[in-house]
């Protein structure tokens, strides 16, 4: 029998210290995450990094927690319901990171028969800080417990005509009363190296800030992150008839050390009130569940510091959700996939 197990990020069980720091130990010790060798990793994770950021970090989950729990598990729940009984064949739900393990997700479907199981992660732009690492984790769960099981996946959806128009639907809805000088596209930021190591051509040298560095269709940009968030910006401002002065992509939640992916989110937005752009609207596509980094980041903190650098108005536009439409066509790809 055939069935779908849907993928997303994973939270902290609590916005604690002490739930806090075992989940960012397990997220940032993934070398798909934080790419170096292990012993380096270790030592930057577990000796730098894990001293001082569990504290922040469960500081800025408390402020955006809900009653029921984290917002990314909720809202993942919530979009499952409403997946399931649109779906031909059983559904589960697992997070990479955290308590909700891939390894429970799939016990979930093999105990109802399933033996063929399309990997849905829940990332519209390929990386292998997101997609891959699911991937790779999953086989090897496989492989140890559950070698009859057969796996295809959804590969990285950036630009499918489906995703696109619940993209753009949702901005649509949210732009209606509100008059903006600037849409924001921004994307969850990766090192600029990522982009180098999951290009198989190599051709990947230097980056060209708001210029595409790969065309879509070709071997280079079939795993470049990059490409495949300019791409989703440009089939939605394409569909939404957006003029090109009035929208930007930028890349947000950077971690020190490293050179990311520019422009930066923060940046651009503190600097937009001097150059007479006072109203904007932000949207997240790297992101279909609202998170710490759209609820935080996003929606709290660079709203006050636009603010607060002369801006006047802000809107966050929720990520897909539960969102019906967007509901339906996850469970029209699970379907076409199970005929
Ligand atoms: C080297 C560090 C990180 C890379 C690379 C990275 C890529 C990446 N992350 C997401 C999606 C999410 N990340 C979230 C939180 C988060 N991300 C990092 C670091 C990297 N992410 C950290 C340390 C954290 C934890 C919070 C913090 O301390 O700031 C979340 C939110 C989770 C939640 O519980 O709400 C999401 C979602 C993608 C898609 C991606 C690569 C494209
Ligand atoms: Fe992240
Ligand atoms: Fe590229």
């Amino acid at each position: 029998m055939k069935g779908a197990l849907l993928i997303n990020l994973g939270s902290p069980d609590s916005p604690t210290p002490k739930d806090v720091k075992p989940y960012l130990d397990e997220f940032l010790m993934d070398k798909y995450v934080i790419d170096v060798p292990y012993l380096l990793r270790a030592l930057l994770v577990r000796g730098i990094i894990l001293r001082k950021r569990p504290e922040e970090s469960a500081h800025a989950y408390a402020k955006i927690w809900w009653k029921e729990g984290s917002p990314l598990i909720v809202l993942s729940e919530r979009m499952h319901k409403k997946v399931q009984p649109l779906s031909n064949v059983p559904v589960a739900l697992a997070m990479r990171y955290g308590s909700m393990t891939i390894e429970k997700g799939l016990q979930e479907l093999s105990d109802q028969g399933v033996t063929e199981v399309l990997l849905f992660p829940l990332y519209p732009q390929y990386a292998m800080a997101s997609t891959l690492t699911i991937l790779v984790l999953a086989e090897e769960i496989r492989k140890k417990k559950f070698p009859h099981m057969k796996f295809s996946d959804v590969p990285a959806f950036f630009n499918k005509p489906d995703y696109i128009k619940n993209v753009a639907d949702s901005i649509k809805k949210h732009l209606r009363d509100f008059d903006y000088d600037q849409l924001v596209f921004s994307y969850h930021g990766i090192p600029e190296r990522h982009v180098r190591k999951t290009d198989k051509t190599k051709s990947h040298k230097k980056f060209v800030t708001n210029e595409m560095c790969c065309e879509v269709g070709t071997p280079e940009a079939e795993f470049c992150y990059r490409t495949h968030c300019y791409e989703t910006t440009r089939l939605v401002v394409e569909q939404l008839g957006i003029p090109k002065d009035k929208y930007c992509v930028t890349f947000q939640s950077r971690l020190a050390g490293d050179k990311w992916l520019e422009p930066y989110t923060d940046v651009e937005i503190d600097n937009m009130p001097k150059r007479g752009i006072k109203k904007i609207a932000v949207v997240t596509p790297a992101f279909v569940t609202d998170c710490l980094e759209t609820l935080e980041e996003i929606a709290m903190r660079a709203k006050e510091d636009f603010e607060a650098n002369g801006g006047e108005e802000f809107l966050a536009i929720p990520c897909l959700n539960d969102d019906d439409e967007w509901c339906e066509t996850v469970s029209n790809w699970i379907n076409d996939w199970a005929k």
